[in-house]
């Protein structure tokens, strides 16, 4: 645990980083920033597009140098995309600048809630689950290894997901140290 009053959210696509974690700022009364958000911003089209136009590589750029702005910030919270954890760089930054809560979620659950989604690009075509079943294989670890609290997805909607995640959250994260 870290001495920091930011609070960042990741885990997989439709874990509920964004809907869950915009909950949780207004909740604790700190300015909620979505990285995909903040990269459409500061791009003018969806993510999608960026995707289309400088591929993965591209978009992976943009957001890790916005992860690094962003999480430099004091008193955020901050809801990463999916693949954010990929770049040791990200997932360095995250570790020493904020508390980590991994959302965590099921194949069932991100294939039900993301089922008519055309947004992420990481899933287009055939084969989600293989695809979803791939990308767990590769981020889970990476999710664990920075992860200072690890949330479960067994809860059936935002607003009980919201909960659970807050007594957790207070249960373990001591913002008395917050510098
Ligand atoms: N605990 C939950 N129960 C039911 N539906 C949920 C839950 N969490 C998220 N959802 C729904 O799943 C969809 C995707 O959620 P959201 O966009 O918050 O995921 P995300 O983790 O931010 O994904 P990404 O990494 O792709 O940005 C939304 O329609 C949201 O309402
Ligand atoms: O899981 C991923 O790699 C992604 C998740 C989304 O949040 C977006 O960041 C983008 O669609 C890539
Ligand atoms: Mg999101």
């Amino acid at each position: 645990m870290n001495p920091s009053c930011n609070l960042f959210i990741v885990g997989p696509t439709g874990a509920g980083k964004t809907s869950i974690g915009r909950r949780l700022a207004a909740h604790y009364g700190l300015p909620f920033v979505d990285l995909d958000q903040e990269i459409e911003r500061h791009c003018g089209v969806p993510v999608s597009t960026v995707f289309e136009i400088e591929g993965e590589a591209g978009f992976r750029q943009r957001e890790s140098q916005l992860l690094d702005e962003c999480s430099r910030r004091d008193g955020v919270l901050l809801a990463t995309g999916g693949g954010a954890v990929l770049d040791p760089a990200n997932r360095r930054h995250l570790a020493e600048r904020g508390y980590v809560v991994w959302l965590q979620a099921t194949i069932e659950q991100q294939l039900e809630r993301l089922a008519r989604d055309t947004k992420r690009p990481l899933l287009a075509g055939e084969d989600r689950r293989g695809k979803l079943d791939a990308m767990r294989e590769t981020r889970a670890p990476l999710y664990r290894e920075i992860a200072d609290l690890t949330v479960s997805g067994e809860h059936e909607n935002v607003a009980a997901a919201t909960e659970r995640c807050i007594a957790l959250i207070d249960t373990h994260w001591n913002r008395t140290q917050a510098a």
